[in-house]
């Protein structure tokens, strides 16, 4: 039985990941936010003894392209199912000849280039700012890593995710510019999701599982979705096998996250109490009810 100091993990699973293996007692349950609809229902289930919560991100059967995501339904609904670490799969493409198809990257930082997108559960009537200096969750990475070892799984610690806004992929010259920037991976989901895991207290940390080389390589001109998809069914067969050793190594956290994720926002509300807008609090219950309540009695 789960105790509210173990971890409860959420899992958004990205192209290709509609659900994952061996999870029992299955339950698809539709959970409501006030920031809109999540991508779907959420799947409740229990993975090697652990709670686990999967969320499709695009939805099952692909149906919501990357800059309609609604990420911060996404995030506030995980939030409100009692997840504490999100796991975030992730296709992407490789700017690094060293980094080919079928790698797998725990990625430690973004560049966040996405301008279509609501970026924050926060704003007019309660402001606040998080730091994301340290994007990525150094407790959840060592996880994935620690589950990786003895597998067949080519993984990479570190390396910086540019988030485009799609859905076209990159010109060449993007391409190219991202390369010049040392940028290692690029994809178009990740972003504002690690920032809006970060203000709801939630860690988070994406394997990012290379399916192509972008544009740049002078191996292939263009990128597909064909070629994106015959790698990316490769990808999350491991990607899965990876989940399932992941899982059981989480749930031996105890307490919250040493590196400050889970109490980010005790130093991030700029708003006077005062002068905070009621209705605007009413839809932070979920993500910012820790800080809300503290002073009230
Ligand atoms: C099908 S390739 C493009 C698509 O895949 C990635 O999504 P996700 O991170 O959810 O796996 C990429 O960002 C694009 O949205
Ligand atoms: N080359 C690429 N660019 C953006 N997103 C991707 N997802 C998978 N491959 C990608």
């Amino acid at each position: 039985m789960t105790t509210p100091s173990q971890p409860v993990i959420g899992i958004l699973g990205g192209s290709g990941l509609y659900q994952i293996d061996g999870l029992t007692d299955v339950s698809w349950r539709k959970v409501s936010s006030p920031f809109g609809e999540p991508s779907d229902e959420l799947c409740f289930g229990t993975l090697e003894g652990q709670r686990v919560v999967f969320l499709p991100r695009h939805g099952r059967g692909h149906r919501i392209s990357p800059s309609e995501l609604n990420s911060r339904a996404n995030i506030d609904a995980l939030k409100r199912s009692g997840v504490t670490d999100i796991l975030s799969l992730s296709a992407v493409g490789s700017l690094r000849e060293d980094l080919p198809p079928g790698t797998f990257v725990v990625v430690d930082q973004f560049i966040d280039r996405t301008f279509a997108r609501q970026k924050s559960f926060f704003g007019t009537g309660c402001v606040a700012h998080v730091s994301m200096a340290r994007p990525v969750c150094t407790r959840l990475g060592d996880a994935v890593m620690a589950a990786a070892e003895g597998t067949d799984i080519p993984i990479h610690r570190g390396g910086t995710y540019l988030v485009m806004e799609g859905p076209q992929f990159s010109t060449h010259a993007e391409s190219e510019l991202y390369r010049s920037w040392k940028c290692d991976v690029i994809g178009m989901t990740n972003m504002p999701e690690a920032k809006l895991a970060r203000e709801a207290e939630i860690c988070y940390a994406t394997v990012a599982m290379v399916t192509d080389f972008d544009c740049w390589h002078p191996g292939h001109d263009a990128v597909t979705v064909e070629q994106v998809i015959s790698v990316l069914l490769a990808n999350a067969g491991k990607a899965r096998a990876l989940v399932k050793r992941v899982v059981p190594l989480l749930a031996r956290h105890q307490g919250p996250c040493t590196h400050g994720c889970q109490t980010c926002l005790d130093t991030a509300l700029i708003t006077a109490p005062e002068a905070r807008d009621p209705a605007v609090l009413q839809r932070l219950d979920a993500v910012a009810g820790r800080v809300m309540q503290r002073g009230k009695s």
